[in-house]
């Protein structure tokens, strides 16, 4: 038997994603729900559409979380975790407030949240935030009593997560053709997002100026360096790296990150790079950006150029990320208890923050967002 693991004061795990549509009339009103209020052009939507129609109308991400939640069940009860584990989305059923409502009625008053995103951002950590205000205010409108919710901490240099990504590298490049093998250049690709959002990433100590990137592109460059790195250590070849982006939406007069992967292949191609890795760094699973953006629209701009190129594993359901959940749980219920505990991370970054202070990723417009030290509540109070 397994020694108990102690998952006090947390009696339940809420696995927070974005949903995706199961089918093709899923399609258009899960896009009016991922774009409400939200300023994309009606081309782009259209053109993101067809990337779902082009796959059935079915996105991968529902089916990549189910397959995480069996991985975190598993090593749950493998390593004596007593804890059930539920799952809730911004976009798509299983939408988050009917989660929560049926965690309240399950009996949960104290919830740890993992968010399917690993970076800090607006979309990837306090757009979420203001999903669980959001639900939160809808259960107490319903006459219900809110439980406590509290987001683990930002996960991009867990080594539950980066071990399984340099696997996925070195299988990578092992599959490039043998002459091209030394010379490939390794793209670690991620969402781009309008520059301005990624300057006010990260805590307000973390935020920059110009287009330099925030918190965003400094984790990700921190991550991707890991990576970089270990590759370079088990091949003894330096594969020569960048940072570019990818699935950009938005008006053009608005400037988000750049290169895109597209434009990164020719560039290199160009340049005369014999072939190249893509790295989604940025991802947790093979969804739509990944299916997508990278192994359809970027795979037939390098066939095109004459560009071998192969596309490198997200975690998924690893055993190894289902294990970094329960360390980033364990570690985060010992500190609420009081306790220091040892915090896993790789890279110069080390372990972020457990609770978002004020004025970390802020929205365009202010709009409550629980988990945070600006959440109205025993949290803000007691800390205040
Ligand atoms: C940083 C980031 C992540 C990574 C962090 C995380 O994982 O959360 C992410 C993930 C995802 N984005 C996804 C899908 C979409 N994102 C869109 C639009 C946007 N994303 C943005 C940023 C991010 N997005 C931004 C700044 C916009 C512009 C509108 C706005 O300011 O909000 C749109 C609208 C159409 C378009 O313009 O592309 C769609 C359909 C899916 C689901 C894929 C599937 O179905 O398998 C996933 C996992
Ligand atoms: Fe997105």
């Amino acid at each position: 038997m397994p020694e108990q693991c102690d998952p006090r004061p947390y009696d339940a795990l809420l696995l927070l994603s974005f949903g995706g549509p199961e089918g093709p009339d899923d399609v258009v009103p899960f896009l009016e729900n991922v774009t409400r209020g939200r300023g994309i052009p009606r081309e782009r939507l259209k053109e993101v559409g067809q990337h779902y129609f082009l796959f059935g109308g079915v996105s991968p991400i529902n089916a990549q979380n189910r397959e995480l939640l069996d991985a975190l069940r598993e090593d749950f009860a493998e390593n004596g975790l007593d804890l059930p584990v539920y799952w809730g989305n911004r976009n798509w059923a299983p939408y988050l407030t009917d989660t929560l409502r049926t965690m309240v009625h399950d009996g949960h008053r104290r919830i740890a949240v993992l968010a399917t995103s690993a970076y800090a951002s607006y979309s990837g950590c306090r757009q979420y935030r203001e999903n669980l205000a959001d639900a939160l205010t809808a259960l107490k409108a319903e006459g219900l009593e809110p439980p406590r919710v509290d987001k683990l901490r930002h996960y991009f240099n867990h080594p539950g997560l980066l071990r399984p990504m340099i696997d996925g590298v070195l299988a990578s490049l092992a599959a490039l053709p043998a002459p091209v093998r030394d010379g490939a250049h390794l793209a670690f690709t991620t969402h781009s997002i309008p520059t301005a959002a990624a300057d006010t990433s990260g805590t307000p100590a973390e935020h920059t100026q110009d287009g330099a990137g925030g918190a965003y592109v400094a984790q990700h460059l921190d991550a991707a360096r890991v990576i970089a790195d270990a590759v370079r250590d088990r091949t003894g070849v330096d594969h020569p790296w960048r940072l570019v982006y990818q699935s950009r939406s938005g008006a053009p007069h608005i400037p988000w990150l750049e290169p895109d992967i597209c434009d990164h292949l020719e560039a290199a191609h160009a340049d005369g790079v014999p072939a190249v890795v893509m790295v989604p760094v940025g991802f947790v699973s093979d969804h739509m950006e990944v299916k997508y953006d990278l192994d359809t629209e970027a795979a037939a701009k390098a066939a095109e150029l004459g560009l071998p190129v192969t596309r490198s594993a997200t975690v998924g359901a690893d055993p190894r990320f289902a294990a970094a959940v329960r360390d980033l749980l364990l570690e985060r219920a010992a500190a609420e208890r009081g306790a220091t505990p040892q915090r896993c991370a790789l890279g110069a970054l080390g372990a972020g923050h457990d609770l978002c202070p004020v004025g970390c990723c802020p929205a365009r417009s202010p709009r409550p967002a629980a988990a945070g030290a600006d959440w109205p509540g025993p949290v803000a109070e007691a800390r205040a």
